[in-house]
């Protein structure tokens, strides 16, 4: 197991999820197939509620948007009612929503929608957050330490806490001082790491970032926001050139603190 020291400066870490906490085969096998299969339905059954009717309205927005994208999915208005008119607009919603996911993209439109599709499969019981093991401990650990603990993934803030809320380890929801999502900017873009800590009060370079995705601990980096990279079982595997230049952990049991005894 190897150590590594987190500078002096760091007074907040920041989390991505899937690929950092989160093993990527829960998000892909359980959590993505769970809304392909269940889109239409869900359209369907909440098509008159407002918040259908908001996501309905963002994916809208998306697809224009991405309008001149090879093999885009154009949603149209509705034009006229009727159960066929509907239909025709839910089924080409659904196209899009599949078309977006087989692209893993991570548009603040899906993240909207799959969060609020994800509510029900986390109530019922049907879906339970996984967690690796080694997280709980060291954040605990890290928080009597004085560390402020703060999430950010490309999941809507509502998919955050439904998979905290409802994990193997129970709600852990207390062990984080706040969550950040697409709406603040993407996690590409080192703008995104000023903006969140311009939110948190601090500096960026009193924010450590834990990522499985070298483009996101790269603008992170740039943003001079301190990183390391997360080996997980099931992650993508990195370049000899990332493995040499960035600093890597495989459990969050590797960071030690100044003050940690
Ligand atoms: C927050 S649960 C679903 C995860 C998800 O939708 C996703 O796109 C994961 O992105 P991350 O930024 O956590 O790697
Ligand atoms: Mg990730």
């Amino acid at each position: 197991m190897g150590v590594l020291p987190v500078p002096a400066e760091v007074r907040a870490i920041l989390l991505d999820i899937e690929g950092t906490t989160t093993p990527i085969a829960f998000v892909q096998e359980t959590l993505f197939p769970y809304i392909k299969d269940n889109v239409k339905e869900y359209l369907r059954a909440h098509w008159e509620e407002e918040e259908c009717q908001r996501d309905v309205g963002l994916l809208r927005k998306q697809a224009q948007e991405d309008s001149s994208l090879d093999g885009a999915v154009p949603i149209p208005l509705e034009s006229g009612s009727g159960e066929e008119e509907l239909e025709r607009i839910i089924q080409a919603i659904v196209d899009n929503v599949h078309w977006q996911m087989s692209l893993d993209r991570k548009t603040t439109a899906l993240k909207q929608l799959q969060g609020h599709m994800w509510r029900a499969a986390y109530a019922t019981g049907h879906v339970k957050g996984e967690i690796f093991e080694d997280v709980v401990p060291a954040i605990r650990k890290w928080r009597e330490a004085g560390m402020k603990v703060y999430i950010y993934s490309s999941g809507s803030v509502e998919a955050q806490k439904l998979l905290f809320g409802y994990s193997t380890e129970g709600d852990i929801l207390e062990l984080f001082d706040g969550h950040f999502d697409t709406k603040i900017g993407p996690k590409v873009e080192s703008e995104s790491y000023r903006r969140i800590a311009a939110s948190i009060g601090c500096a960026t370079n009193n924010i450590l970032f834990l990522t499985d995705v070298p483009r996101e601990a790269n603008a992170a980096e740039e943003a001079d926001t301190h990183v390391a990279v997360v080996i997980r079982p099931g992650n993508a595997g990195l370049t000899d050139d990332e493995k040499s230049y960035y600093s890597l952990i495989s459990s969050f049991t590797e960071l030690f603190l100044p003050s940690s005894t």
